[in-house]
């Protein structure tokens, strides 16, 4: 963990990022992605490849794999390709995703600690619901805002404030966790500290941003959780 970072006092609402965060989901997502990309005659792009371009959404990592295959779509193909994705990956949630290291403790972690908890993700709501309901997740949560929910995606704030506004607190009473600048920027546009999490999609590497404090993994949020029961 890097930086001397406490927890806000009067801490109310741990938000969490679903792909790369409490997840990693990039073996289903490229296999979904390969899928199309067979589907359409095109070449098949590595796990790694892949990884890097989630974290804004399906419908933009379909643009990405296809203009990495150096197709570009106007709108009506995007549309028509995307709901392709959604079919074909429906159908591989869960088959190669996993929970990552200490994820359902850090969430556990959280309600024991008297705070409510949520997911605000860039991927749709009923498919984040799906794949949280497999491991157990979804009981312990208070909120799921998806990509669909009706909100603006992140790095738009509007998601976070949506779950503040739910839980009944404010932004600086609340913290994101997170893996991507997408995460970031979200909460520093709502005024919200912003934890980021190491190993998961982010295009650039975690530890140069400007987080508030950088965890390894989801379970290192357990010592920080900890501090608050200390200081309370
Ligand atoms: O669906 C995506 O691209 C990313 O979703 P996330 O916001 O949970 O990282
Ligand atoms: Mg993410």
């Amino acid at each position: 963990m890097t930086g001397a970072f406490a927890l806000p006092e009067g801490l109310r609402l741990v938000l969490f990022d679903l792909d790369g965060t409490l997840v990693d989901s990039a073996p289903d997502i490229a296999v979904a992605a390969n899928l199309l990309m067979a589907r359409h005659g095109l070449s098949h792009h590595p796990l790694d490849a892949v990884r890097g371009m989630i974290g804004d959404g399906i419908e933009t990592l379909v643009k990405r794999a296809f203009a990495a295959n150096g197709i570009g779509l106007d709108a009506a193909e995007l549309a028509e390709r995307y709901r392709e994705m959604l079919t074909v990956y429906g159908a591989h949630l869960v088959k190669l995703t996993t929970l990552r290291q200490g994820a359902a403790e850090a969430v556990r972690a959280a309600r024991s600690a008297g705070l409510a908890t949520g997911v605000v993700t860039n991927k749709s709501e009923g498919f984040s619901r799906t794949i949280l309901e497999n491991f157990g997740l979804l009981a312990e949560l208070d909120l799921v805002i998806g990509g669909d929910s009706g909100f603006a995606r992140k790095p738009d704030p509007d998601m976070l404030l949506e779950a503040c506004r739910k839980v009944g607190c404010s932004p600086v009473s609340a913290v994101l966790v997170g893996d991507s600048a997408a995460d970031l920027s979200a909460a520093r546009a709502a005024v919200m500290p912003c934890i980021l999490v190491q190993g998961g999609y982010s295009a650039t590497p975690v530890d140069a941003s400007c987080a508030d404090v950088v965890i390894a993994e989801p379970g290192d949020l357990l010592a920080l959780l900890s501090g608050l029961e200390r200081a309370a």
